[in-house]
Formats: structure tokens, C-alpha cells, sequence
């Protein structure tokens, strides 16, 4: 009988990984197996909340109500099913072109089919810090529903933000690799640190991406306290008269995120290579995000444009490939480097 539940397909789910996020795809590629399809799978897990929180067109109590029929899918203990979910996001799926996004989430029992095959250890080590993501996004969404879009009143919030949105991924990757047990003082360092990573990363992008957030997803992630600094209110931030002095607040979330860089680099240094991990795969967004704060600092206000502030092509390339064959007691002497000018021309 056919129950509705589709098969389980690794190569769809590898591929979708490709289509939504650079990082992680770049990530997933650096990965041996098992840790490729387990990051990959957990991540796509991750991008169904994601692509419910950042969509504009469905009302703040709906995206609520969706991500809570999501949690029951997930809840090894809850009656709901992937198929529920499916169900009740269907009339909310963009008609008739899908985003890479929207496809993910439109085929999020194939994922969950797929996710299903991985050992019980992988999946108890994914699916917390997922649900933990689920929740911290719904609580959000409802202290946001007036305005319709995310809009951050302070640090702290900002703070608790990337803790749902990243450090709960921190924990997922972390939980992963040290699941069969890795001496007590290397866990410690890795769950000490893993916040501090994610918030890096998560920093950065809100500093990059003040344009994109506000146009495509009437998000502002940028402080209301550091903006009113600045004599800028939340709806203006990317009025011309602002440009300067939204830029200064794009400046100081990078200096925020410039403090999480030593934490980062311990986790880097503390590490198992175990389960298909890779060095690469991780050392890749990191010094990733140093050029990406190097062009911020040179150029904060063109995160307030289209265009954005991203590293070029080639220094992404040049980054994989040292990152290919470079161990841990190389990562301060790139990152130094890499503060300094683009990679690419320092192989030169
Ligand atoms: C311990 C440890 C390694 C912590 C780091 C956890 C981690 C990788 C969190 C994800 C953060 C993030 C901002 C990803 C990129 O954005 P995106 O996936 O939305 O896509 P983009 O790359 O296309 O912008």
C-alpha cells in the first residue's frame, strides 16, 4: 500500500544543499562521508524553519502555526508527521516558481525519508538542536507579529537571535562530533566554543547583509539602541541620508563579530577529524569570514547597497585550496594574512 511517504533520495537532498547555501555547500563538499550527508541532511532540516521565518507572505500567527506542525513532525514523541506538515504548508508554496528555498521545503518528506536512514547517534545528535531552532524562531516570530518582520530592539536580542538561528547549528555539528566520546577537556573546548563560531558567522552575515534582509525579507537585525545612536530609526535604514551612519552601526556589528574570531579558531584547533570531518570543511567559512570582515572594514557602507559585501570569486577559490592541505597550526598565520589584503594576491 502506498502510505504517501516518499523514498528516501541522498542525491536529491546533496543537491538541494548546493542550491540553498553557499556555505554549506562548499562545507558538504569539503566533508568525507558519513559527516557530509549527516551535515547536509541536518542543515536542510534546518533551512524548512528558516525558509518559514524569512517568508513574507505568510502571516506572523501562520508561520507560527507551521513551524509548530513542523516541531510535531520532528518530536520523536508527537503524533504529527512530515506529511502533516507538507499538507498544511501546501497552500503557502510560491506558484508557479519555486525558490531553491520553497523546493526544500516542498519536498520536506523526502528529506525526513532520507534523514531517516542515518544511524540512531546521528539522528539523536541532530534532531535537538533543530527543534531548539524550530521554537526560538516561532518565539520571535511572536514577539514580532505586529511589525510583520523581525526587528531587533537591542544587542542582547540580536544575541539571542543568533543563538536560535546559528548556535543551535553549532550544537548539531558539535553534538555529531563528539557522539562516541572524545577526552573530557577537547569537549569542553568544543562546546565552550561552538557559540562563539556560530555568532561569528551569523555577525558577519547581518553586517553583509543590512540590503537583502530589509528588501527581501523586511527583516532588520541591526540594533534599534546602536541605530538610535546614530539617530536612525529601523524603517530608514537604507535611506540615502543614512548611508554614513548606518554604516558606522554595519562597522560596529563587525567589531562585535571580530571578538568571536579566537573562540572560533580554538574550536578549529580542538577538533575531531573523526566520522569523515575535515579540517577543510570548517577552516573554509572561517577565514571565509576574515576576508568578509577585511571588506567591511573597507567598505561598510556597501552592505546598505544591492550589491553587498562578499569576498571575490577568487580568493573563495584561493581559500579552498590552502584550506585543502593546510593543518590547524597554519589557521593564525591565514588569518593574518587574510586580514591584511585578499588571498588571492598574497599567493600571488
Ligand atoms: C561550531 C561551528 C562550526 C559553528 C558554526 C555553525 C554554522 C556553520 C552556522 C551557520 C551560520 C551561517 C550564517 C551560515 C551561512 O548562511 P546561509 O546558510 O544562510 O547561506 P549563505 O552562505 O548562502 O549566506
Amino acid at each position: 500500500m502506498n502510505s504517501g511517504h516518499p523514498p528516501p533520495d541522498i542525491e536529491w537532498c546533496y543537491e538541494a544543499v548546493q542550491g540553498v547555501s553557499r556555505t554549506f555547500a562548499l562545507t558538504v563538499e569539503a566533508l568525507d562521508e558519513p559527516m557530509a550527508s549527516q551535515i547536509g541532511l541536518g542543515y536542510l532540516l534546518c533551512r524548512v524553519a528558516d525558509t518559514i521565518e524569512d517568508a513574507g507572505h505568510i502571516p506572523p500567527d501562520e508561520q507560527v502555526s507551521l513551524l509548530a506542525t513542523y516541531d510535531a513532525a520532528l518530536d520523536p514523541d508527537a503524533d504529527g508527521t512530515m506529511l502533516d506538515f507538507r499538507s498544511a504548508v501546501d497552500p503557502w508554496l510560491p506558484e508557479p516558481e519555486r525558490s531553491e528555498d520553497w523546493r526544500v521545503v516542498a519536498r520536506a518528506p523526502t528529506v525526513w525519508a532520507t534523514f531517516a536512514d542515518q544511524p540512531a547517534d546521528a539522528r539523536a545528535a541532530i534532531v535537538p538542536p533543530v527543534r531548539e531552532m524550530v521554537d526560538g524562531m516561532a518565539d520571535f516570530l511572536s514577539a514580532h507579529a505586529a511589525t510583520g518582520g523581525l526587528r531587533l530592539a537591542d544587542y542582547a536580542e540580536l544575541d539571542e537571535y543568533c543563538h536560535y538561528a546559528a548556535g543551535t547549528v553549532g550544537m548539531l555539528i558539535t553534538n555529531l562530533l563528539t557522539r562516541d566520546g572524545v577526552a573530557q577537556g577537547r569537549s569542553e573546548t568544543l562546546y565552550e566554543t561552538a557559540g562563539s563560531f556560530a555568532r561569528l558567522l551569523q555577525l558577519v552575515n547581518v553586517a553583509k547583509d543590512v540590503h537583502a534582509d530589509f528588501h527581501e525579507e523586511n527583516n532588520v537585525y541591526l540594533p534599534a539602541t546602536w541605530l538610535a545612536a546614530e539617530n536612525v530609526e529601523q524603517e530608514h535604514v537604507l535611506a540615502d541620508r543614512n548611508r554614513d551612519a548606518v554604516g558606522r552601526v554595519v562597522d560596529r556589528t563587525a567589531t562585535r563579530a571580530r571578538t568571536f574570531l579566537d573562540d572560533a579558531q580554538s574550536y578549529l584547533e580542538a577538533m575531531p577529524l573523526s566520522h569523515g570531518n575535515t579540517l577543510a570543511a570548517w577552516s573554509v567559512p572561517y577565514l571565509l569570514s576574515v576576508g568578509t570582515l577585511r571588506e567591511l572594514r573597507n567598505r561598510p557602507g556597501d552592505a546598505l547597497t544591492e550589491t553587498g559585501v562578499k569576498v571575490d570569486r577568487e580568493e573563495v577559490f584561493a581559500v579552498m585550496s590552502v584550506a585543502s592541505d593546510t593543518g590547524r597550526d597554519a589557521l593564525g598565520d591565514l588569518r593574518t594574512s587574510i586580514e591584511r589584503e585578499p588571498f588571492h594576491l598574497a599567493v600571488e
